[in-house]
């Protein structure tokens, strides 16, 4: 009897995307039929969650929690996962083994009243629910109106519909595996919006020493993607004390070298730090948690207070 590899997801259409490319990809390389697998979607509590900044409801573990236990008590073999919603520490027996090939990472603005953030009206109101997307917004036009934009992609274009904003800003990776690219208006480019740690890249969590999952995974991990993520992951644990300070964090990868990116900004968008630093790809780690004491230094004890 062929057993089944049962893959578990969030809910939303996008989750549900993710998952459907993991199914697909290890359909491709173990020559699987579809009935090989099953999704298994999980709702969780982050999902369920509308009202509030999700730094205030107890941060990403609330998109994860649910799917993790379930990985834990066997229900589910593997979780499929947007990386960047992945908190840094991982639950005991579980970890983020495999990362299939990164999307493009950047920004994309979706605009009512105009294409780009540069060309809105003065005072336009512009929705994210994104800390980071909020201060970078607030940096590029201090005269914004930013509003608190909440649920997931499909949710946040209804509400452009709307009108309770002239423009959103939204992964481009989300919304190409939504095929919805026809909306976007703008591409954010990297240097003046720099990115959420391990946006564009869907990241898969399996529990720790299972054997035959590993051997299944490993088919379909993507090496530079895993070296990237290790980096930015790396700068975001050694900041990310409290969930509530916007970071930002971009890692290429060209060969055996690594270019990281990387920058922090107080939630007005008024005062920002950057590191750049580069290196051997094999020492992704160690890069990501350099460029975060730098930047740590850079900006001064001072910088955390009051938000961090
Ligand atoms: N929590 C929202 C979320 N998590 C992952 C993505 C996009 C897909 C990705 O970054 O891989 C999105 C939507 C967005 O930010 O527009």
């Amino acid at each position: 009897m062929q057993t089944t590899l049962k893959i578990g997801t969030r809910g939303s259409p996008l989750a549900l995307a993710q998952a459907h490319e993991t199914r697909a990809r290890l359909m491709k390389a173990h020559g699987l039929p579809e009935q090989a697998f099953e999704v298994v979607p999980i709702s969780t509590s982050g999902d369920r969650i509308q009202d509030r900044p999700l730094s205030e409801a107890g941060g990403k573990g609330l998109f994860t929690k649910e799917i993790e236990e379930a990985l834990l008590d066997g229900r589910i073999d593997i979780a499929v996962h947007s990386s960047k919603d992945m908190p840094t520490v991982l639950p005991d027996g579980l970890e983020l083994s495999t990362f299939l090939p990164r999307e493009d990472a950047r920004d994309a603005f979706i605009g009512k009243t105009a294409k780009r953030i540069a060309d809105l009206p003065h005072g336009a109101t512009v929705g994210s629910s994104s800390l980071r997307r909020q201060a970078l917004i607030r940096r590029m036009r201090p005269d914004l109106d930013v509003v608190m934009f909440r649920g997931n992609v499909q949710t946040r274009l209804r509400k452009l519909d709307e009108g309770v904003a002239e423009g959103t800003i939204l992964a481009y990776a989300g919304l190409k595996r939504l095929g919805l690219e026809h909306v976007i208006t703008d591409l954010m480019p990297l240097d003046i919006f720099p990115p959420a740690p391990g946006q564009g890249a869907i990241g898969i969590e399996s529990r720790i020493g299972d054997g035959p999952v590993e051997q299944m995974l490993a088919a379909i991990h993507d090496v530079p993607t895993g070296q990237a993520l290790a980096c930015e992951r790396a700068f975001l644990a050694a900041l990310d004390g409290s969930c509530r300070t916007p970071i930002a964090g971009h890692a290429t990868i060209s060969g055996e070298k690594l270019s990281f990116a990387g920058l922090i900004i107080s939630p007005d968008g008024t005062e920002s730090h950057e590191v750049r630093l580069d290196g051997q790809a094999v020492d992704a780690a160690k890069i990501g948690a350099e460029a975060a004491r730098a930047v740590r230094a850079k900006a001064g004890a001072k910088f955390f207070e009051g938000w961090a």
